[in-house]
């Protein structure tokens, strides 16, 4: 491995902006080089002025002025037939924006207006306002705008709750064709929070009709800690998840619990903005974040892509002055470049330290990890998974591999123990002079041959070492290896492993000193053919081909067993990857994807959200109160059941019948349906798969997220694996995911079938409200406990409930692409 210093990996770059509500600037180069030179990255700015929103609130007023209230028609509509004669916003002028084309357009971000309210239930209010959005997009395209913060869906309106939402969707879907390059952001609070939704003069939404509007019963309106993300996933639906589409997410001063930030998480946020209000102030009175804040952010910069951060209500730029001229409307550049008298006394006086703390943040994040240095690139990227039986492996893939940390380590170590454990139980070996006879079964380039050699030596146990491989190019470098690392000590076979007879040695009774060979049997066979899946590469059906070749009383095989786990994810850039790959291939909602999964949302987790956090303004912020099972800053832990299993050597395999001409492979068939309780509501778009696998004793390796830190943490040669859902499924709030999935087989290839149903839990009579039931203690069953999977089917059973299916995905098979044999 190459070697690395952390103090050189610089981590994450931030890249900072500064926004003002009312920027009364026409941005000109002069005014970006003025940006960066106060260490800001780029700037937002209004499509439109005051002036505008002015016009178009006179042109409002005298078209009610002449209009008769509304009634209901002939056929009980009011909003649809009636009064439906538009009010058009004439296209703008001069004064309506400060904008124009110019080199600085590209590195700004535009700002549709907020006052507009697209959701209205008023039909003249919501048009006036889609009216609105279409001339600022037109006109932001019109100037070579990059990218547009658009105020997101105004949510409550009296009584009536998300009503508009759909409509403010469809708008933004014309809009993203209206702006062909633009990337839209759509700017979203965390939560739903009622009180924050605050109108203000001038705004639209107040002018809307009482006779359109639900009286208000008076009920106050509840914090909804995932109302917000609902409309964005409204949103992103009806814009059938399009590529431009993205998330601006403003961060609150008090953070809502880890499940709703995970839930962010998973989400295309490209931008955070952060209000100065957001920050706290630090012991000498300069403004800072929360821990929790911080841990969010540096979570959100490791992202494939990191969002930009948006500095909002933190001052002017310096040197920047919002002074308007009336003719030019050019920025003023000077005045504000003085600190005031009484500023110009502080020795350190910093005039944006907003800015500063977060230029500071940026520093003190923490160097990547391996795995985040390896897998750079492939972050949420789809890969198909290898096929090393039926493929031969190029020398790069290999050397890919061998970069792994830990991987190799851990087999030695398995190996050192199974020899250790093999002289000191005395065991008979099959070698007629007694060495432990040790065969690497698909040994590549031969780096667990090295491990086996190293491990002998330092364990003091002789063996014989045997190297079996089928990729003949791979095999040229088995064979330089010998001449030049192992001595000659290795045996070479080239040679699929399934054909393989076995070692071939000198019978000791025989006195000829060119006496018969004769094959004997494998005392350890070490293997590494685990995919992503466990099984998915056919290590099964590879291993069933030596098993015959394995010492029938104390064989060993390194891996002794592995197994399959899963757990329902919400994963919306790999969706949106799968359609739009599935436009040239048909086939691509129905393949397993080996992903190294990140911008994803566990729907199933281990730690229950505590009673009423879901409709409890009071209980928002978890972070600020957690309770012993629960960080400030780690995200929940998912709940991953196991699927099946395989061990080996398999003294089960059933004899194969006379009858047939092939060999059966109906033994490694396998099944599963297991229940995930969802503790909020959600959109599963597929199925996060793991491994975990015992090599010998307890050394084991697992990249299943939730033991792998205690097996085997820094591992890096295998990413999850991804079942997509060709239809996302929406899941309640308190349900239940039931994923049943099949390892199928006809002989000739393997492949997987699997299905998603999704479960809401009425109450029956007898109990009242659904209680969240814990998982912690269910845990990720080992391989043993398997064997009592009963008692664990019992454990996530909740009585007193009643199943309904609301929704239930197709069966997906990979048959098409399944691993041949
Ligand atoms: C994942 S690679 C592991 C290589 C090496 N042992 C390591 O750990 O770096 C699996 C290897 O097994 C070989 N292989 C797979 N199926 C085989 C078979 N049926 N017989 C022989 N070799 C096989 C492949 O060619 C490949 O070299």
């Amino acid at each position: 491995m190459e070697s690395y210093n952390p103090s050189e990996d610089t981590g994450p770059a931030f890249c900072i902006g500064h926004h003002e509500h009312n920027r009364l600037v026409t941005v000109t180069p002069r005014v970006i080089q003025n940006v960066h030179e106060s260490n800001y990255d780029m700037m937002t700015v209004p499509i439109t002025t005051s002036y505008f929103h002015s016009r178009v609130l006179g042109l409002l007023s005298s078209y009610l002025a002449n209009l008769q209230s509304p009634t209901y028609d002939v056929v009980g509509t009011m909003a649809t037939t009636q009064n439906t004669r538009p009010v058009v916003v004439p296209p703008l002028s001069k004064a309506d924006s400060y904008l124009t084309p110019n080199d600085a357009t590209s590195q700004l971000v535009g700002v549709t207006s907020s006052w507009i309210d697209l959701c209205s239930p008023d039909p003249l209010i919501a048009d006036l306002s889609r009216q609105v959005l279409m001339l600022e997009v037109a006109y932001a395209a019109f100037c070579g705008i990059g990218y547009l913060l658009i105020p997101g869906p105004k949510l409550h309106h009296g009584a009536l709750h998300s009503e508009g939402v759909i409509y403010y969707a469809r708008a933004i879907q014309d809009a993203l064709n209206l702006g062909p390059y633009i990337q839209f952001h759509i700017w979203q609070q965390m939560v739903d929070n009622p009180e924050l939704e605050i109108d203000t003069m001038g705004d639209l939404a107040p002018l809307a009709r009482a006779e359109y509007l639900q009286p208000d019963e008076g009920a106050p309106p509840k914090v909804d800690p995932f109302g917000s993300w609902d409309a964005w996933d409204s949103i992103r639906k009806t814009c059938k998840y399009h590529t431009r589409l993205f998330v601006a997410l403003s961060l609150p001063k008090q953070l809502p619990s880890l499940f709703v930030q995970s839930r962010w998480h998973s989400e295309p946020v490209r931008l955070l903005t952060i209000d100065g209000s957001t920050f706290l102030k630090n012991q000498k009175g300069y403004p800072v974040l929360s821990k929790s804040h911080q841990g969010l952010i540096a979570k959100m910069m490791r992202l494939r892509t990191a969002p930009w951060i948006i500095l909002c209500g933190v001052g002017p730029i310096p040197g920047l002055e919002n002074i308007e001229d009336p003719d030019t409307h050019q920025a003023s550049l000077s005045g504000s470049d003085y600190p005031s008298l009484s500023q110009a006394g502080k020795k350190h006086y910093d005039p944006t330290p907003h800015l500063s703390y977060i230029r500071n943040l940026q520093q003190r994040q923490p160097p990547r990890t391996a795995i985040e240095r390896f897998g750079v690139g492939y972050q949420d990227y789809l890969q198909a998974p290898l096929q090393p039986l039926t493929v031969n492996l190029e020398s790069i893939t290999y050397e890919v591999f061998e970069k792994d940390p830990i991987k190799y380590e851990w087999y030695e170590k398995a190996i050192y123990k199974a020899l250790r454990d093999w002289a000191d139980q005395k065991k008979a070996t099959s070698h007629p002079d007694g060495k432990v006879i040790v065969a690497v079964v698909g040994a590549g380039r031969g780096p667990l041959v090295t491990r086996a050699l190293k491990a002998s030596a330092d364990a003091g146990v002789d063996i014989d070492m045997w190297a079996v491989e089928k990729n003949q190019n791979a095999f040229v470098l088995l064979q330089r290896h010998n001449d030049t690392i192992w001595d000659g000590k290795v045996t070479l076979v080239q040679s699929d492993m399934r054909s393989w007879k076995g070692p071939l040695v000198r019978q000791q009774e025989d006195s000829e000193p060119q006496g018969s060979m004769c094959h004997t049997h494998v005392d350890i066979i070490v293997s590494e053919l685990l995919g992503s899946f466990a099984d998915n590469e056919l290590s099964p059906e590879c291993l069933d081909g030596v098993n015959d070749v394995i010492n029938p009383v104390h064989g060993i095989s390194i891996p002794a067993s592995y197994s399959a786990h899963f757990t329902p994810v919400s994963a919306p850039k790999l969706h949106a990857d799968v359609v739009h790959q599935t436009v040239s291939n048909p086939a691509a909602p129905e393949t397993p994807y080996v992903v190294m999964l990140h911008a994803i949302d566990f729907l199933s987790t281990m730690d229950t959200p505590a009673a009423g956090e879901s409709s409890n303004p009071n209980n928002r912020d978890r972070a600020s109160t957690p309770s012993a099972s629960f960080s400030t800053t780690e995200f929940p832990t998912p709940f991953v059941q196991t699927a099946w299993s395989f061990s080996h050597p398999n003294r089960h395999i059933p004899p194969q019948s006379p009858m047939q001409s092939t060999i059966s492979n109906a033994h490694n068939v396998r099944q599963t349906r297991l229940t995930f309780p969802s503790q909020n509501r959600g959109v599963c778009h597929g199925l996060a798969g793991y491994f975990e696998t015992v090599l010998y004793g307890d050394v084991e390796l697992s990249t299943n997220p939730v033991t792998m830190d205690a097996k085997s943490a820094s591992m890096i040669s295998w990413f999850p694996i991804y079942f997509p859902l060709k239809t996302p499924l929406s899941v309640p709030e308190n349900g239940e995911i039931v994923a049943t999935m099949y390892r199928q087989t006809d002989d000739r290839k393997v492949w997987y079938e699997w299905m998603v149903e999704v479960y809401a839990l009425e109450p029956t009579p007898a109990s009242t409200k659904p209680t969240p039931v814990s998982y912690a203690r269910v845990g990720s069953p080992s391989v043993e406990s398997l064997k009592s999977k009963e008692s664990v089917t019992k454990q996530t059973l909740r009585t007193g409930y009643r199943r309904v299916r609301v929704g239930m995905s197709d069966l997906h098979s990979s048959i098409k692409d399944g691993c041949l044999m």
